[in-house]
């Protein structure tokens, strides 16, 4: 297929989501299943135009002078495949299968428009109704904060330590441009993809299989690093999911002491036992039912809750998240998270620690729920979180956003992960 089939079925896509507000992989899945000559370059390429005009939906919309499904596509290539309107046709001219060019009312708003002067809410790509959360969270830097969300993440991985070490997944993987991260110890990262292009398929690769690295993105690790689990330490992952924060906190602990990895939705950690298995965890146990954790109360090094939340901090992976989250979801995410953090205080034992993690970026999810929990609790204390960050990560203070009591944010245009909030409360002697 050329540009212009790719184009057409980016814009077939966009508006199947739209209509029937379903998830983009869904969505790129039926038409993949339903167009089976497209071959494997296709796929991506068109996924690329629907991811880049879902993560880019206002300020495509903008720069083409509408916010239909065409105009997304079109300006998406605009912005993010250093295409120009005059390139654009020119490609698409004679191509049978391509959409309509450009008309002479689409061009004229691409020629007399600059992203710099559209309203913040359109250069930050996001709703009119998340733009105070931003503001609030960001101050007079939101706007560059909401369009670092709107950009294309890398693919970065973990390092199994109880099986390989960074240098040697670095070397298996030489020919992806793969590279250390700039923050967590054992973080790989290949960078965005450009253009058409697609991220190699590392799990394919027999490294992955034998357990080498996993898919992780660096804020994960980073929150998991700074949990400070250690050899020998007993640990709850109270909000375990798939595993990924368990893994690495396995790993820190050399398997050594114990974790019990526990998830209200059984289904959730369906894919734990594999990724177990793979990674050689030895110290892992999965607990699904929450009566079984009744011998754990005040028994707990650390207990960490990566609270369920709207995922704001991963809206470059999950652009269509953006589009659909509403008022309603947040404060029922904001009820949950209060409610995990009541419940899972209990198994904390005097001076261990209580972790707070989710991948939003609003404050509403993060340090307002830190701080109504302490005022409700007054058994726990925060710690310094300024320095344990310095201790973590020594010359990078600029790396993280840090509020001393209140916990430690990470965003893609600070840290160049994605958005993450930190908070450590100590359980008084
Ligand atoms: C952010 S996800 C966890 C991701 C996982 N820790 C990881 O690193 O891969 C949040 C999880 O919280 C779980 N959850 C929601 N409500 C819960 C509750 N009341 N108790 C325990 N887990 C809960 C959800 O099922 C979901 O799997």
């Amino acid at each position: 297929m050329r540009l212009g089939g790719r184009l057409a079925a980016a814009i077939e896509v966009l508006e199947d989501i739209e209509r029937r507000h379903r998830p983009a992989a869904d969505a790129l899945k039926d038409w993949g299943l339903s167009h089976r000559f497209a071959g494997a370059g296709d796929r991506a390429a068109i996924g690329n135009i629907v991811y880049d005009g879902l993560r880019r939906k206002r300020s495509a919309g903008w720069l083409v002078g509408d916010d239909t499904p065409r105009a997304i596509g079109f300006g998406a290539l605009l912005l993010e495949w250093r295409e120009t309107a005059q390139s654009l046709n020119q490609t698409l001219d004679g191509d049978k299968f391509a959409p309509p060019p450009l008309t002479a009312d689409e061009l004229s708003a691409i020629a007399a428009r600059n992203l710099n002067d559209a309203p913040d809410a359109v250069r930050a790509d996001c709703s009119e109704w998340c733009a105070p959360l931003l503001e609030r969270a960001f101050d007079g830097q939101w706007v560059g904060e909401g369009a670092a969300l709107a950009a294309r993440p890398p693919l970065d991985l973990r390092a199994n330590t109880l099986k390989s070490s960074r240098a040697k997944v670095l070397e298996e993987l030489a020919e992806t441009g793969a590279a250390p991260t700039a923050l967590a110890a054992n973080g790989i990262r290949i960078a965005p993809i450009d253009g058409s292009g697609r991220h190699p398929n590392v799990q394919a690769e027999p490294a992955f299989q034998k357990g080498w690295f996993e898919v992780q993105d660096e804020g994960s690790q980073i929150a998991a690093e700074l949990a400070g689990a250690k050899p020998g330490m007993q640990v709850l992952d109270y909000c375990a999911g798939a595993g990924g924060k368990t893994l690495a906190l396995s790993a820190a602990m050399e398997n050594r002491g114990q974790i019990f990895a526990h998830d209200s939705e059984k289904g959730r950690l369906a894919p734990i036992f594999d990724r177990i298995r793979r990674s050689e965890n030895r110290n892992v146990q999965v607990v699904t039912k929450q009566a079984e954790l009744a011998g754990l109360q005040q028994q707990m090094d650390i207990v960490l809750i990566d609270a369920p939340c709207t995922g704001s901090g991963t809206w470059r992976r999950r652009p269509d998240a953006k589009w659909r989250l509403t008022q309603r979801q947040l404060d029922v995410r904001k009820s949950e998270q209060s409610t995990i953090l009541d419940a899972a205080k209990t198994y904390v034992k005097p001076g261990g620690l209580f972790v707070y993690i989710t991948c939003s970026v609003f404050d509403e999810e993060n340090r307002d729920q830190v701080e109504a929990f302490l005022a409700r609790e007054t058994a726990f204390a925060p710690v310094d979180h300024a320095e344990l960050w310095q201790s973590g990560f020594p010359g990078k203070a600029d790396a993280a956003r840090i509020d001393k009591a209140m916990g430690i944010s990470l965003t893609p245009a600070r840290s160049g992960t994605d958005g993450f909030f930190f908070a450590a409360l100590r359980r008084q002697q």
